[in-house]
């Protein structure tokens, strides 16, 4: 393992619409780690299963080989670990990564153990605080001294001192102090070394914590698996613990790791943003991890959370479509790890969400209260912060921006800005495989839940162009699709064939089923500017204002929109497909990269069409074109079936007073913001 990681490359995140799927987690990190130290401290053989394979582990179990620990993997999460108390390596530096739960239940173990150790971490490890823990095995005569910083890693540790070198007076201590307001894992480590100091005393230890203990849940993942290895802590509250006299660790045989539920969060927020439904295998509500409790966050926001024992299955809305989140106002001190998730998906609520008692949040991989803080107003978000606080305001469609993430080295910006990829503009991540800390698959596994957006991008482009009738949007597409060598579906058109071959053919244009076998049966074919209809071709007579008419009414049958669904979807070929219709965005393209929304007043309209008709050979009034006009955006808004409308993700433009290339350009230009790559 190198000790310096650099950052990687970046990765670039298309706009996702839809996620689904099934995900097995990864091993929890927690209970990884905790279990790991306690087979290693107990006597006898323990097997590990579902055990997370991550930075955070392989560092604990470097440790713990080099302290002469037996640790034999057998693959697939399958760990098996020799007990041996005290350690037979009674020297060595030990690099500890950037790994909370192995640096301060490492310290503690070995400072209680005997023996010279040095232990290091990567910069960041440097600046997170440790010195309420020193203090406290200070006073159960530990020797730590400080090679950097007081207060912070790295640590020198030294022999243990003899019982009656002991500060209080010979008699080593009963009873220890440990403040609880910094990080949880100062308890833990101390609870989970507990034996070894009762191990030398013979007499109960009583651990106190001082001041508000946060993270609170960790102590309870640390007191179940203590129990699990024989030692049961008596606890009064969450302020006094006493570890019996007898406390000794035993193997428990084997211990079935559960999946992660920080790394859940993550996939409860796609569930929830996503539509879903997302189901999560390996937490449910026989967990004892806290992070469970995000499924609540998620609810509270309105999505759809199914627990079972060890799954929890999310829906929600989809948020690019313009469906939005139910703000909130909490306290996240119980779930500090998920609450990064929920500052996330803040930015899809219906309003401003604040996240209080953060403030351990200042000292974890990075200050994340400032990294979500600036981060987040990349994406063009507007936060504000304060010690232990953030309040983050929603993103509303026109405020959104591309932005490329920093992710300082902290495995959980990556997995909580990979949710920024639910905006209309997708987002790039700095240096992904800092996930490598929990998870090292996790931007795959990400990526094979967002079925819509890997259609997406495995099927080539769509531009959808829908609006009005005489809107200029036939025009726009072509010209649209010229300039990026696409080709282009005038899905109106194809109603007009068929109101043409209805006319012609005699079929009773009220009739919605023969209407629809018309559909069905069309024999077209596009050529050029040439539309073929039985070979013959059709393209001015289908341009007729009673064509246009009938066409109107002939779609507003269901039936018959159903049987041109899978035509119009026939069209999208490489390299792209420019639609325009009235429904592409909406119903044929819901999963288009851009959706545009072409209007302009009716006057407007009629007269660029009158003087189309005229172009063409037809007379034309421009009175009655308004009228007819007028009437048809009527029918075309309230028909009951495919209502004219625009896509919640649509970008409405007004040509009233643009021109032709004006308007084009106004399309090419929001294409490029999305920074797509051209396809082979
Ligand atoms: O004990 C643990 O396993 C952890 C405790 C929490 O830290 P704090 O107690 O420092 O908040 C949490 O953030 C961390 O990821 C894991
Ligand atoms: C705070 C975290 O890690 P650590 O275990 O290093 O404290 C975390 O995973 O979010």
């Amino acid at each position: 393992m190198s000790h310096t990681r650099k950052p990687s490359r970046s990765l670039n995140l298309a706009p996702a619409t839809r996620a689904s799927g099934r995900i097995r987690l990864p091993g929890s990190k927690s209970i990884s780690n905790r279990a790991l130290l306690l087979a290693a401290m107990c006597s006898g053989a323990t097997t590990l299963e579902g055990l997370l394979d991550s930075d955070d582990t392989r560092v604990m179990i470097a440790a713990l080989r080099q302290l002469g620990v037996q640790v034999d993997e057998a693959g697939e999460g399958r760990v098996r670990v020799q007990g041996q108390y005290p350690f037979p390596i009674k020297e060595g530096t030990l690099f500890l990564g950037n790994a909370g739960t192995a640096f301060r239940p490492l310290t503690a173990a070995l400072s209680l153990m005997g023996g010279r150790y040095e232990l290091s971490g990567v910069p960041r490890m440097h600046e997170r605080p440790i010195g309420d823990l020193v203090d406290a095995l200070r006073t159960l005569g530990a020797d730590i001294v400080y090679l950097g910083r007081e207060g912070y890693p790295p640590l020198r540790i030294g022999a243990l001192r003899a019982m009656e070198e002991n500060k209080n007076g010979g008699a080593p201590s009963d009873r220890v102090r440990v403040r609880g307001t910094v990080s949880s894992q100062f308890l833990t480590a101390l609870l989970m070394a507990a034996p070894l100091h009762v191990a030398r005393t013979g007499r109960p230890l009583v651990i106190e914590v001082e001041g508000d203990l946060i993270s609170r849940p960790y102590i309870l993942i640390t007191l179940r698996l203590m129990a699990r290895f024989g030692v049961n802590v008596a606890c009064d509250g969450d302020s006094r613990f006493v570890v019996p006299a007898d406390a000794a660790y035993r193997a428990p045989g084997r211990i079935a790791v559960e999946g992660d539920a920080s790394t859940a969060s993550y996939f409860m927020a796609l569930g929830a943003l996503g539509g879903g439904p997302v189901v999560i295998d390996g937490v449910g509500q026989d967990s004892i991890q806290g992070d469970v409790a995000f499924a609540d966050v998620v609810q509270a926001m309105g999505a759809t959370v199914v627990r079972r024992a060890e799954s929890i299955e999310v829906s929600g809305p989809v948020v690019a479509r313009g469906e939005r989140l139910r703000a909130f106002d909490r306290d996240f001190n119980l779930i500090p790890d998920a609450a990064m998730t929920a500052a996330a998906m803040a930015m899809y609520a219906d309003g401003p969400c604040t996240l209080r008692n953060i403030g351990s949040w200042r000292v974890k991989e990075t200050d994340r209260i400032h990294a979500m803080h600036t981060e987040l107003e990349k994406l063009g978000a507007r936060v504000e912060s304060g010690p232990d606080w953030l309040r983050v305001h929603p993103v509303t469609a026109d405020q959104w921006r591309a932005a490329s993430i920093a992710t300082y080295d902290d495995h959980r910006m990556a997995m909580c800005f990979s949710l920024a990829a639910f905006g209309p503009k997708g987002v790039t991540i700095e240096d992904p495989d800092c996930v490598g800390k929990t998870f090292p698959g996790y931007f795959p596994a990400f990526g094979d839940m967002l079925d819509g957006n890997a259609g997406a991008r495995a099927a080539p482009p769509v531009i959808t162009i829908d609006g009005p009738t005489a809107s200029g949007k036939g025009t726009i597409a072509h010209r649209v699709a010229q300039a990026l060598g696409w080709s282009v579906l005038d899905s109106g058109a194809l109603y007009r064939l068929t109101a043409l071959a209805v006319q012609q053919n005699g079929t009773n244009p009220d009739d919605e089923m023969a209407v629809a076998r018309v559909a069905q049966e069309l024999d077209v074919a596009f050529q050029g500017e040439q539309v073929l209809l039985e070979g013959r071709d059709v393209a001015a007579l289908i341009r007729q204002e009673q064509v246009g008419n009938l066409a109107s009414r002939v779609a507003a049958y269901g039936p018959v929109r159903q049987a041109l669904l899978e035509r119009q979807r026939a069209f999208r070929m490489a390299p792209g497909l420019v639609a325009d219709g009235r429904d592409m965005g909406t119903v044929v393209f819901p999963d288009a990269p851009l959706k545009i929304f072409l209007v302009a007043d009716v006057r407007a309209r009629a007269e660029r069409r009158s003087k189309q008709l005229k172009e063409k050979g037809f007379s034309a009034n421009l009175a009655d074109l308004l009228e007819s006009m007028r009437a048809r955006d009527e029918r075309d808004r309230t028909r009951a079936n495919a209502p004219l409308v625009a896509a919640a993700d649509a970008r409405t433009v007004d040509s009233s007073s643009l021109t032709i290339d004006e308007t084009v350009r106004v399309v090419l230009d929001l294409w490029s913001s999305l920074g797509f790559q051209p396809q082979e």
